[in-house]
């Protein structure tokens, strides 16, 4: 028996398309069909990638085509998926805070490898640069902050906004400080639950009156447990910043670090990797570099896993005693340290515009220019 084309077709026509509305020859899944005596081939292209819909569509071609055209015909179907990609653009998650831009949140896998310093850094030099920052210490283990900025004998006060009691931040050196570490004894070994830390959290992010910020940093506790999940799910964070020493073991856990942000239930996007302690440099020979820690073990990292590498500060001893005394060390202006920084931080804002301008606008993000910038300018 010879088969005809149009009568193929009209039979098509009484499937729909899986997961649209239209039926197969209508919604275009049907791309050719041919027909040799008995014998028809098909090609359909459907949407829906499931294994289901797949089966589904094929034995229905066979079916319509055996009962309403010939019994007997030969049907060979040439199934492909054409699913739409999946959003590449990464989603913005928890409530939005409302006048706060920016959320960055500085995490290392490894404990002591400077998170905290590099926060504080981060933040005083985007302060000096003209930006509103904030910066959220949920470092429930060790929260340093307060003694980075000199301000650990300070407790925020309560004020009153619009008939609502809210937390006011502590503030020095144009950073606004909201600590875990204001609400604890110093000698008092403190043991947090999961609930209760990410109580305590949500009321520093949630209570706080923050008001306006380009940036809120978050210094993350070390590793990658149970409270980075809470702070991620709580709330909306920009990008992640991951800080490494070119050590081996540090570069283990900061590839792991990485990871959980790349994780598809939590999906912040790495705006990239700082090396700290890159090299040692003494005070009377600064030409000199040593690398105790092995050289550039996270620029390779970066290099490696593709995500953007931010910049290196070296081990020096000023910087530590800066943060002993709680005066960060780019306050001490035209030293290379201040450059460190500077270069730096320009780098994690050029990644934050980067990242702002491949996703739909959100409340949470809207720094789209460098202007205000003024290490960039200078350059
Ligand atoms: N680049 C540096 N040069 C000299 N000392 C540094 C440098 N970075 C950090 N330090 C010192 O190393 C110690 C650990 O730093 P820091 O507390 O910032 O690490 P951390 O990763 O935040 O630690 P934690 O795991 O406790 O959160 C501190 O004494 C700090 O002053």
């Amino acid at each position: 028996m010879k088969l005809k084309k149009a009568d193929i077709l009209k039979a098509l026509e009484k499937i729909s398309a899986p997961g649209e509305g239209q039926n197969l020859v209508e919604s275009g899944a049907v791309n050719n069909v041919q027909v040799f005596g008995d014998e028809v081939e098909v090609d359909v292209t459907i949407k829906n990638p499931s294994l289901q819909a797949r089966k589904k569509t094929e034995v229905e071609i066979l079916k319509i085509i055996h009962s309403e055209v010939y019994q007997k015909a030969k049907i060979k179907v040439n199934l492909k998926v054409d699913a739409p990609e999946k959003p590449t653009v990464n989603q913005i998650k928890g409530n939005p805070i409302p006048g706060i831009q920016n959320i960055i949140a500085v995490a290392s896998g490894k404990g002591g490898v400077g998170k905290s310093t590099v926060t504080a850094n981060l933040a005083v030099t985007l302060a000096k640069m003209g930006f509103k920052v904030g910066l959220l210490d949920t470092d429930i283990y060790g929260p340093s902050i307060p003694i980075m900025f000199d301000v650990a004998m300070e407790k925020p006060l309560s004020i009153n906004v619009d008939g609502k009691a809210k937390m006011k931040p502590v503030e020095n050196y144009g950073v606004k400080l909201l600590s875990i570490g204001f609400f604890t004894q110093p000698n008092q070994a403190v043991i947090w639950r999961g609930p209760m830390a990410a109580k305590a959290l949500n009321q520093m992010i949630f209570d706080a009156h923050w008001g306006e910020l380009d940036f809120l940093l978050l210094d993350l506790p070390p590793g990658t447990g149970d409270i980075h999940l809470s702070i991620m799910q709580s709330l909306p964070v920009t990008g992640a910043v991951v800080v490494s020493t070119p050590q081996e073991i540090a570069l283990a856990d900061a590839r792991k670090g990485v990871a959980m942000f790349q994780q598809e239930a939590i999906n912040v996007p790495v705006l990239g990797i700082v090396e700290n302690m890159a090299y040692f440099t003494p005070a009377e020979l600064p030409n000199n570099k040593y690398y105790i820690f092995g050289q550039n073990g996270a620029k390779n990292l970066a290099e490696n896993i593709e995500v953007p590498f931010l910049g290196e500060v070296p081990l020096v001893q000023s910087i530590r005693e800066a943060g002993d005394v709680g005066r960060p060390a780019v306050l001490q202006t035209a030293t290379p340290i201040e450059g460190a920084f500077e270069e730096l931080t320009k780098n994690v804002v050029q990644e934050l515009v980067a990242r702002n301008t491949e996703l739909p606008p959100t409340e949470a993000i809207k720094i789209t220019t460098m202007a205000g910038c003024a290490a960039v300018k200078k350059k």
